[in-house]
């Protein structure tokens, strides 16, 4: 059986939507099984069900390049790849979206970082909130998503501000290391094994002074403290957060936003 969504029909992929479609489920069964219980489940349904969409209703909506290629991606048939683990809901979308773009545009940053591109809303968020002259690399192991994500860039304002580098992301951030590039910001959001390499390259060579780090899905759908160890990213995802929280070169916060997103900055010497 497939696990792959229905085109236009993502599954819940964050801690709350997962508790909610529980707590849904569970509220249809207490009708028939539990009646007392029914009143109070559905309420704590309407209560966890509507977070995302009321933030998503009060957040400021996503521009149309970006609409486009939310859309093209809810539309993309996925079965065509069966056994990459490609799915639509590796989208961050529009919270997430406006969430980089004012970071891009709060931090100043003109070089950004993009590692884990997929079909490119990411990079496309940040290269749009982007000053004139400003710069996104996007990393992307798929050659197939890869070219969703150019096609799209071609036909977006300020998409010829992103290149693409094609390959695994640890060899293309230590190519950029060894030219000497330096990232303002950078979104780390590709495969959560290669999460702990990933920043220790940015932090070793990458980060521009005073730059900023943004790792996706540290939540990971509340498995770090429900079922530690239990799969293989929540694993990678647990060990993650806990060298970052022991790494005394940094500090971070993570905020429970969609699938957790935590931002990190190196500390200076002489700062708190
Ligand atoms: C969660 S998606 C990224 C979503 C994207 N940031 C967005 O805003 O929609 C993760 C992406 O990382 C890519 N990826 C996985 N392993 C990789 C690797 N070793 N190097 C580069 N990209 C990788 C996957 O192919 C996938 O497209």
């Amino acid at each position: 059986m497939s696990t792959v969504s229905a085109p236009g029909q993502a599954r819940p992929v964050t801690p709350v939507g997962l508790l909610a479609d529980r707590l849904e489920a569970l509220a249809v069964r207490a009708e028939c099984e539990a009646p007392g219980l029914a009143g109070e489940l559905t309420e704590l349904t309407r209560l966890a069900g509507g977070l995302e969409s009321y933030v998503d209703r009060h957040t400021s909506p996503a521009g149309r390049n970006l609409v486009d290629l939310a859309a093209a991606t809810a539309r993309h048939d996925w079965t065509a790849h069966a056994g990459t683990g490609l799915e639509q809901e590796m989208l961050s979308g529009h919270v997430e979206g406006q969430f980089l773009q004012i970071l891009t545009a709060a931090t100043g940053a003109r070089r950004v970082l993009d590692v884990g591109m997929f079909t490119g809303y990411s990079a496309l968020a940040m290269a749009q909130a982007l000053p004139d002259g400003g710069r996104v690399v996007a990393c992307e192991v798929d050659a197939r998503v890869a070219a969703m994500a150019s096609a799209s860039f071609r036909a977006a304002t300020h998409g010829d501000r992103i290149e693409i580098r094609l390959g695994p992301a640890g060899d293309t951030l230590r190519e950029l290391a060894g030219a000497g590039q330096r990232f303002d910001l950078v979104f780390i959001d590709a495969d959560k094994a290669g999460y702990a390499d990933y920043l220790s390259v940015v932090l070793d060579a990458l980060l521009a002074p005073g730059g900023l780090i943004v790792v996706d899905n540290t939540l990971m759908q509340g498995l770090p403290w429900t079922a530690p160890g239990s799969t293989p990213n929540a694993h990678a995802i647990g060990a993650f957060n806990d060298a970052v929280t022991a790494d005394d070169r940094v500090r971070q916060v993570l905020l429970p936003l969609r699938d957790g997103i935590t931002l990190i900055q190196r500390i200076s010497e002489g700062s708190t």
